[in-house]
């Protein structure tokens, strides 16, 4: 079914939800409670990103795709839109979010922006292959909906505006692992595969994934403005992100000053994440870098297994320029290329790096320390654990163990001293190294450390199973999923992504999904092609 004919506002009535609670929602004025629930084609859109001026954006709509079919849902995303789940069985929803038809009230656009890929400065990008529909207001405040793979924009540079199945199905699962691993992120709502058939490397077929943030803004979008010298619009992309989500920004005497330091801040919590739960994004460039401190647009990402800091998850990355290791400081690069975006509003080119090297390494090692003495169970942190940190990474890279079935398995471990019984109890670690001796040793520092703990030992493993993720999305487990989704059927998606939503937990049935990859999964290697 092809329809655009939904382009007109919403009218601004009550609408009844259809949940068993019978709630209703008003909108768009009103914001609506948890337990209310809205219908698909009642969800109140409130376009603020459409009403800035309209060079910052092309109106385009999406293009559809044929005989859409819904691959996968995630109830949780729903939820922040308030979307009743009945709604995932309704005969229009492979055909909203594919793009064949117009949710009533969205305005769809593509926005423009910049950006440096690789360290070089490529000038304007653009949502090639991505339709903003609007923004759905809710509980948590606005939260929009973007198509991604819905076809050409007119930024779309004669590339073909598709997503392939595969890349969907990445995205969809990262998004929704990442949040249940308390890591800031885009989130997706659904993956709507089609039998159309998209040419990369070989044949494949498209997808369109939904993604949900409270905005897409990213550092090449004030990029933009100041590469082509337009202040007017620097300043008012930068009173939109400021009125829309940073209020209270205004308070200070420079406001733009201040979002530089927001936005670094944000930046340094959002990379201590990723080094600490191990995650490669892949392409951070400045086009991929979300002004929110959001974890956004899932390419050629990977996790971390057989610790290596100098690890490079994108196959296309030939020099290695987005490392593991290297992630934190090209962080810092490009918010030195954002400041130098901002520096009209901001007053000095001294002024903006300052605030980048104050703002961002501050919050970036304060959280990678708190994240990283939760992983190794020190409740009581001591200003001394950043040395502790630091030598349990050499024991890592020396060694090479899987990152996180390393810190998982530790948290089971007994924090007292068992000299005579401590070979067999510690096996589960011990195994993951070639040389015994130096993970015993390394142990007996990590017990030496606990002793300055006030918890006991109990609470301790708690509070580490807490923090160590079981599940992860190793690039073998993400492949095994596609694999099956090629073929049409689903539940390995479906079966993932119940796993990653809780990944802390055990999944009685599923225990293979949070194993070391299986031969067949050797050299898999994931590059740009998406
Ligand atoms: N198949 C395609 N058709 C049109 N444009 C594309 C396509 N693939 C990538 N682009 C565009 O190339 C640029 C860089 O691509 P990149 O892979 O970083 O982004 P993306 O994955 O498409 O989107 P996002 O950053 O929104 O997640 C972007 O402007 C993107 O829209
Ligand atoms: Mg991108």
């Amino acid at each position: 079914m092809m329809n655009f004919d939904g382009l007109a506002r919403m009218p601004e009535t009550l609408s009844r939800t259809g949940s068993d609670q019978g709630a209703y929602i008003s909108t768009p004025e009103s914001v609506p409670q948890d337990s209310q629930r809205y219908l698909l084609n009642a969800l109140p859109f409130d376009n603020s990103f459409a009403r800035l001026p309209t060079n910052f954006y092309r109106r385009s709509r999406p293009q559809g795709m044929p005989e859409p079919y819904v691959v996968a849902v995630s109830d949780s995303a729903a939820d922040l839109l308030h979307l009743d789940i009945k709604e995932f069985e309704c005969h229009e929803f492979a055909d909203y979010f594919s793009g064949n038809a117009l949710l009533p009230g969205c305005e769809p656009l593509a926005a423009v922006y910049s950006g440096h890929q690789f360290g070089d400065w490529v000038g304007q990008l653009g949502d090639g292959r991505a339709h903003l529909l609007g923004e759905v207001k809710t509980a948590n405040g606005a939260c929009e909906i973007q198509l991604k793979g819905s076809g050409q924009t007119p930024y779309a540079r004669g590339f073909d505006g598709r997503a392939v199945l595969r890349s969907s199905i990445r995205e969809f699962l990262c998004s929704e692992a990442m949040a249940a691993l308390g890591v800031p992120t885009t989130r997706a709502l659904c993956v709507i595969g089609s039998d159309l058939p998209v040419q990369r490397e070989s044949f494949e077929t498209a997808a369109v994934v939904t993604r949900l943030a409270p905005s897409f803004v990213r550092f090449g979008s004030f990029q933009h403005w100041s590469s082509l010298d337009k202040e007017n619009e620097l300043k008012q992309l930068a009173d939109y992100v400021i009125d829309r989500f940073l209020p209270s920004l205004r308070d200070n005497a420079n406001p733009y000053q201040a979002l530089l330091c927001d936005i670094a801040s944000r930046t340094g919590e959002l990379i201590a994440h990723w080094q600490a739960v191990g995650f490669m994004h892949g392409v951070m460039n400045t086009d991929n870098m979300s002004v929110l401190g959001l974890t956004l647009d899932y390419g050629p990402f990977g996790f971390m297994e057989a610790f290596d800091a100098g690890h490079v998850c994108n196959h296309s990355d030939r020099f290695g320029r987005y490392a593991y290791r290297a992630q934190p400081r090209v962080a810092k690069w490009n918010l030195y290329a954002l400041g130098d975006a901002l520096v009209t509003l901001i007053g000095h080119p001294d002024i903006a790096k300052s605030i980048v090297d104050e703002h961002y390494d501050h919050t970036y090692q304060a959280t990678f320390k708190r994240l990283m003495q939760a992983k190794l169970g020190l409740l009581d942190g001591r200003p001394d654990d950043d040395d502790f940190i630091e030598q349990t990474f050499g024991l890592l890279q020396a060694h090479r163990p899987d990152y996180s079935l390393f810190f998982r398995l530790l948290s089971r471990l007994s924090g007292r001293v068992v000299d005579n019984e401590s070979t067999r109890t510690d096996a589960p670690v011990r195994d993951l190294f070639l040389d015994r001796e130096a993970c015993d040793a390394w142990l007996k520092l990590w017990r030496m450390r606990l002793r300055a703990e006030q918890s006991d030992d109990h609470t301790r493993q708690a509070a580490m199973l807490a923090a160590n993720p079981k599940y992860i999305l190793r690039n073998w487990l993400a492949e095994a999923a596609i694999r099956k989704a090629q073929a049409k059927d689903f539940s390995g998606v479906n079966e993932v992504l119940q796993c990653l939503r809780q990944p802390y937990d055990e999944h009685s049935g599923f225990e293979r999904y949070a194993a070391l990859p299986p031969d067949w999964a050797n050299g898999l290697a994931v590059s740009c092609s998406s």
